[in-house]
C-alpha cells in the first residue's frame, strides 16, 4: 500500500498523472505569423498576474522575451519576500517563476493555455539577490495538450542549472476565465479594452 494512494484503489482516469513527454504522434509547435519577433519583450498578459503583472505589488514581476521558434527567455530577481529558508528562495516561488515562463509560450502560438501538470526539479539552492535566467520551449503539441520544458540558471544566462521543470498545458478558450473567475475581476478585465484585445487576439489563429 503506498502513502500516495492509501487504499490502493485504481485512480479514475481524470486523476491519473499524465505523461510529461509528448506522445509519438504529437506534432511540432507552430509559431504564429504575428508572434513577437525574437528579442521582443512579451509584456504582461494581465496586469494583476502574480507572475508577470506590473500592477501586482506582491508579484514576481517576471519579464519574458520572445526567442527563436516557440521559445522564450525570462529573468526573475529573487527578493527578500521570496525566502523559504534564511537567505534562500522558496521552492514554490521558483516553481511559480517556471510556471509563468512556460505559460508565456502561448503568446508565440497565439493560444490561451493553462497549466495542467507541472513537475519541478530543484538542483541548486537559489540565494536572495540572484537573477534567475529562465529559458522555456514547447516540445510537442497533441490536440489541446501543449508539452513544454524550462530551465532556470544562476550566475548568468549560460550558468549552472538550479531548477528545471516539465509541463503539460491545456488549451482553453477565453470563456474558461469568464466562466470560472470571480465576477469583480472579470468585469474589470472586460472593461479594459487592452485586456479584451489581448485575449481575443489569441483566439484568431491562421
Ligand atoms: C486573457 C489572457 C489569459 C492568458 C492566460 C495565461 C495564464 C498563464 C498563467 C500561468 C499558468 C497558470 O498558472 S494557469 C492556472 C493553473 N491551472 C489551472 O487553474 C487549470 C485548472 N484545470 C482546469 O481548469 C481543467 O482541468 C482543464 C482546463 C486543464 C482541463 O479541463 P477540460 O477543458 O475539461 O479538458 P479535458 O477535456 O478533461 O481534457 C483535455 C485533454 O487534456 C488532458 N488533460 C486534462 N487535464 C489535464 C491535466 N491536469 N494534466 C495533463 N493533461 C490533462 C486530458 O487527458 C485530455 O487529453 P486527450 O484525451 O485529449 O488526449
Amino acid at each position: 500500500m503506498s502513502a500516495a494512494n492509501p487504499t490502493n484503489q485504481p485512480r479514475p482516469p481524470a486523476q491519473r498523472k499524465q505523461p510529461l513527454e509528448p506522445p509519438e504522434d504529437a506534432v511540432a509547435p507552430v509559431r504564429h505569423p504575428e508572434a513577437p519577433a525574437p528579442g521582443e519583450p512579451l509584456g504582461a498578459h494581465y496586469g494583476q498576474c502574480f507572475g508577470c503583472g506590473g500592477e501586482q505589488p506582491h508579484g514576481l514581476h517576471l519579464s519574458a522575451t520572445a526567442g527563436e521558434g516557440v521559445s522564450v527567455t525570462a529573468e526573475f530577481t529573487v527578493k527578500p519576500a521570496h525566502q523559504g529558508a534564511p537567505g534562500l528562495a522558496h521552492g514554490g516561488v521558483l516553481t511559480t517563476a517556471l510556471d509563468e515562463t512556460l505559460g508565456s509560450l502561448g503568446w508565440l502560438m497565439h493560444v490561451i493555455a493553462v497549466t495542467g501538470r507541472l513537475e519541478t526539479d530543484f538542483l541548486r539552492p537559489v540565494p536572495v539577490g540572484t537573477v534567475l535566467h529562465l529559458e522555456a520551449h514547447v516540445t510537442g503539441v497533441h490536440g489541446r495538450k501543449i508539452y513544454s520544458t524550462a530551465v532556470g540558471r544562476i550566475g548568468g544566462p549560460d550558468g549552472e542549472v538550479a531548477v528545471r521543470a516539465d509541463a503539460v498545458f491545456i488549451e482553453v478558450k477565453v470563456e474558461h476565465f469568464i466562466d470560472n473567475g470571480r465576477d469583480e475581476e472579470i468585469e474589470a478585465a472586460m472593461a479594459d479594452p487592452d485586456q479584451v484585445r489581448r485575449a481575443r487576439a489569441f483566439e484568431v489563429n491562421p
